[in-house]
């Protein structure tokens, strides 16, 4: 089950091609829940399947179903009626304490254990399945490092000493301590602020190019939903399924009138975080590093046109971005870490770019790989570029009358071929 293997398909939404999968497929069989003393049930006979290397955003109103569902996967809620499926499995008559080691359960603020350290939070599972002691440690510092944590840094640290978003991330090296075919997310970026959100939300995506897990996550941001999702599943009342397709197919062709409303004006906008940073054209960038000598920077900048260069540690990672003005003030390139230096990931939408721009109020974005590295620039120009051109796209389409073929009183376009 958790042999890998390559997906025959290269579903759409976070941007698939060719990769690994270790995930499994989780089938939902007629599954109904209904709690008890209530008059309808919260999810009424469910059919969902979940391709195993997918990630499946489950969104809709409040109320819906959608963590009933989320929680009758690993059984933290009973199916009252119906079969659940995971790889070849029948998981609905499995001891629960035993079906759970084997699914990854992510929820807000990440849900540590407040009194132990990260890496005895990390090692929480592996320690009750009896991994030797080298093991569980080789496989903390795997996991801290994969959700980009420093282990010599963090691992003896308390949660009440990290930020939301380092909580966040130790969450999801935790559920992926024992390496589950599985992930269940039950809104986990809810509690961070707007920018560690979209941090947050891009290591997701570069851990699922890596690990191809099958992730199902509950989310009450469309945003979200269509950014991560390689499918989404719009509920509504009574964990009823109004539409469960790719997030493109979804904004282009809604499949019911509660979709559309749903889904609502922001559609075009919607488009936007369609369109990748790494699918638009970025600018490249000459990096330095510290203590090299500033004279021999600026003249290979010069000649390679540019009027400002990155510096970078070894891994790439960039402290700063000075101007060839600001290089020539000293001798060598100095170690001047710059806090606020916008960056954002190749998988990041042009949302997440413009909005990282504007936090830091400067007119481009560096772009960097799913482990920090600098890869080239973003400008503002080249996003407003696409924007615009979408902008139209989505306005050729609306088929409406427009302010320039509108003719008096008909309410009706002019016929551009008539000569008036
Ligand atoms: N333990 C419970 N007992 C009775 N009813 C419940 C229980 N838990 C949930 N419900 C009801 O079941 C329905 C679905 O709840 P659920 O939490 O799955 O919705 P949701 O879509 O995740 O909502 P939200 O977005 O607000 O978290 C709701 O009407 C809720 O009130």
């Amino acid at each position: 089950m958790t042999a890998a293997s390559t997906s025959p398909n290269t579903p759409a939404g976070a941007g698939k091609t060719e990769r690994t999968v270790t995930g499994a497929t989780i089938r939902l069989d007629g599954v109904v829940k209904q709690y008890k003393g209530t008059d309808a049930p919260a999810v009424e006979k469910l059919d969902l399947q979940l391709d195993a290397g997918d990630i499946v955003a489950f969104v809709g109103p409040s109320g819906c179903g959608k963590t009933t569902t989320l929680k009758m996967i690993n059984r933290l809620i009973e199916p009252t009626q119906g079969r659940i499926y995971i790889g070849d499995r029948d998981v609905t008559g499995e001891n629960p304490d035993k079906l759970r080691q084997s699914i990854g359960y992510v929820i807000q603020s990440g849900g540590l254990f407040p009194h132990w350290s990260v890496s005895k939070n990390i090692g929480a599972l592996p320690r009750v399945l009896g991994w030797d002691k080298k093991k569980i440690a080789d496989r903390t510092e795997y996991l801290l490092d994969l959700v980009g944590l420093d282990a010599a840094t963090f691992a003896d640290r308390l949660p009440k000493d990290m930020s939301g978003g380092q909580q966040q991330r130790v969450g999801v090296a935790r559920a992926l301590a024992a390496d589950p075919p599985v992930l269940l997310m039950d809104e986990p970026f809810g509690a961070v602020d707007p920018i560690t959100r979209v941090r947050l939300q891009d290591s997701l995506i570069a851990i699922q190019h890596e690990l191809g897990k099958t992730i199902a996550i509950v989310t009450h941001d469309f945003e979200e939903a269509t950014k991560l999702g390689d499918k989404v599943c719009i509920f509504s009342e009574g964990g009823h399924v109004e539409q469960f397709a790719a997030p493109e197919e979804i904004l282009a062709n809604p499949a019911t009138p509660f979709v559309e409303e749903f889904v609502g004006s922001g559609a075009t906008l919607a488009h936007l975080t369609l369109s990748r940073v790494k699918d638009v054209n970025h600018n490249p960038v000459l990096t330095a590093r510290v203590g090299q000598s500033s004279t021999e920077v600026i003249n290979q900048a010069r000649a390679e046109g540019h009027t400002w260069v990155v510096v970078v540690n070894e891994d790439g990672t960039p402290r700063a971005w000075p101007s060839l003005d600001e290089l020539k003030t000293k001798d060598a390139v100095s170690d001047y870490v710059d806090r606020r230096l916008p960056t954002v990931a190749q998988s990041a939408t042009l949302n997440d770019a413009l909005d990282s721009m504007l936090a830091a109020s400067q007119g481009g974005v560096l772009v960097t790989d799913g482990r920090g590295a600098v890869k080239g620039a973003l400008t503002i120009a080249v996003v407003m570029d696409v924007i615009r051109g979408q902008l139209a796209d989505a306005r050729s389409d609306e088929a409406q009358t427009s302010y320039a073929n509108y003719q008096d009183g008909s309410g009706e376009p002019a016929d551009p071929t008539s000569a008036s």
